[in-house]
């Protein structure tokens, strides 16, 4: 999205700000199969940090500057090098293919028409290459998960070096899949015709594979060529430790409260990480951003990127690569908004008294 220059255009009901995202999970859930509208939509356990999520944003408050002058908004930035249009991007996301036929293609064009960074999942349904080449000039990042065998997982690390991802995410929240009731509840599982993605070629011999460690941080790292994002982070200690192993990003994640429950929100975790890791990295935030405010809120606890999960799910759903890019252009647009309402000029440096405590 371009630079906003034209507080005007924000005409109250006229604009792509007035993106609705509940209505927009309303409609993909009449699109869906249920159990695969619960999948996307669940969490684990009780659902305590799934639910907590979007109210942790909403616990602080704005603190708006006024008679600055401003008239316009820098909305693009820079992450680990790669420009980026917007600051918010695609959570990586299992199994697209269940979502649209265009599957984590579709999603990849409608981040780049947004100007967007989009992660993609080791659980794609198309190979990792391929995705890559969709849009080739536009940013995306691979996310890695720990394969049954090993040389499989290193094998994924390398190509996805070769392939031009801009980054390595190492997924560390995931040593076992979260309980997860809806699915139980629902009997669901993955459809075995959907097209197998990342599956290795020969079918993979499960091997023993050892759970990752700090150590796993450098090694990825030289193996793919790849700056590397720990995603899953939610502790200074455990964030410091993964910049002295050489992490070039932190991306603190509940993993949208799919795994431990209840954990703390995102929201509250944010600023002991980005406290912990001062300058030595960039810091990343999801988990319940669902308003331009929720953004500017993140930025100004010290992100410099947040990323939606199932604000893509049901773009994608609903409108294949152009709902996508309507969504994370109706959230860049409400975050172009609050910014000019609240005097804040650059998403680059937005400043931490920008907000307080709600009270
Ligand atoms: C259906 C679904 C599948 C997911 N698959 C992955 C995945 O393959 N890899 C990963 O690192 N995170 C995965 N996540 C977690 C997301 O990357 C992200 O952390 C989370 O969805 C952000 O929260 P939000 O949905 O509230 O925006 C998945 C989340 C959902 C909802
Ligand atoms: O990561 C997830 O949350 C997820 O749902 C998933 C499911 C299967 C494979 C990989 C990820």
């Amino acid at each position: 999205m371009a630079p906003t220059s034209d507080p005007a255009a924000y005409l109250p009901g006229t604009g792509p700000e007035h993106l609705d995202l509940a209505a927009l999970e309303d409609q993909a859930r009449t699109l869906l199969p249920p159990a695969v509208a619960d999948f996307y939509a669940g969490g684990a356990e009780s659902e305590v940090t799934l639910g907590e999520a979007p109210a942790a944003w909403r616990s602080w408050r704005l603190r708006p500057r006024v008679l600055g002058g401003l008239s316009a908004v820098r909305l693009g930035t820079s992450l680990l090098g790669s420009e980026v249009a917007t600051p918010i991007g695609v959570a990586p996301w299992a199994f697209q293919a269940l979502a649209h036929p265009d599957g984590e293609r579709g999603t990849a064009r409608g981040a780049a028409a947004a100007g967007a960074l989009m992660t993609v999942s080791t659980s794609a349904t198309a190979p990792l290459a391929a995705v890559a080449a969709t849009e080739a000039d536009s940013p995306k990042w691979f996310q890695l998960y720990r394969q049954h065998s090993p040389a499989h997982t290193d094998d994924l690390a390398r190509r996805a070096g070769q392939a031009g991802y801009r980054a390595l995410v190492l997924t560390v929240d995931l040593p076992v899949f979260g309980r997860r009731l809806r699915d139980v509840a629902n009997d669901f599982a993955v459809p075995a015709d959907l097209p197998p993605g990342n599956v290795p070629a020969s079918g993979s011999v499960a091997a023993e594979s050892p759970v990752w460690t700090f150590d796993d941080i450098g090694r990825f790292g030289e193996l793919s060529g790849l700056p590397v994002v720990a995603k899953g982070v939610l502790r200074g200690d455990d964030a410091a430790r993964c910049v002295q192993a050489g992490a070039a990003g932190i991306w603190v994640s509940t993993h949208g409260g799919r795994q431990a429950d209840p954990v703390i929100a995102s929201a509250h975790a944010l600023p002991e990480v980005v406290g912990a890791v001062g300058d030595e990295a960039e810091v990343y935030v999801d988990g319940g951003i669902r308003a331009g405010s929720d953004v500017l809120t993140a930025l100004a606890l010290g992100a410099s990127a947040v990323f939606v999960g199932r604000p893509a799910i049901w773009g994608l759903v609903t409108g294949g690569e152009a709902g996508v890019a309507r969504m994370l252009d109706g959230l860049t647009a409400q975050l172009a908004h609050t910014m000019l309402l609240c005097g804040v000029p650059d998403v680059r440096a937005v400043p931490r008294d920008a907000i307080t405590p709600a009270r």
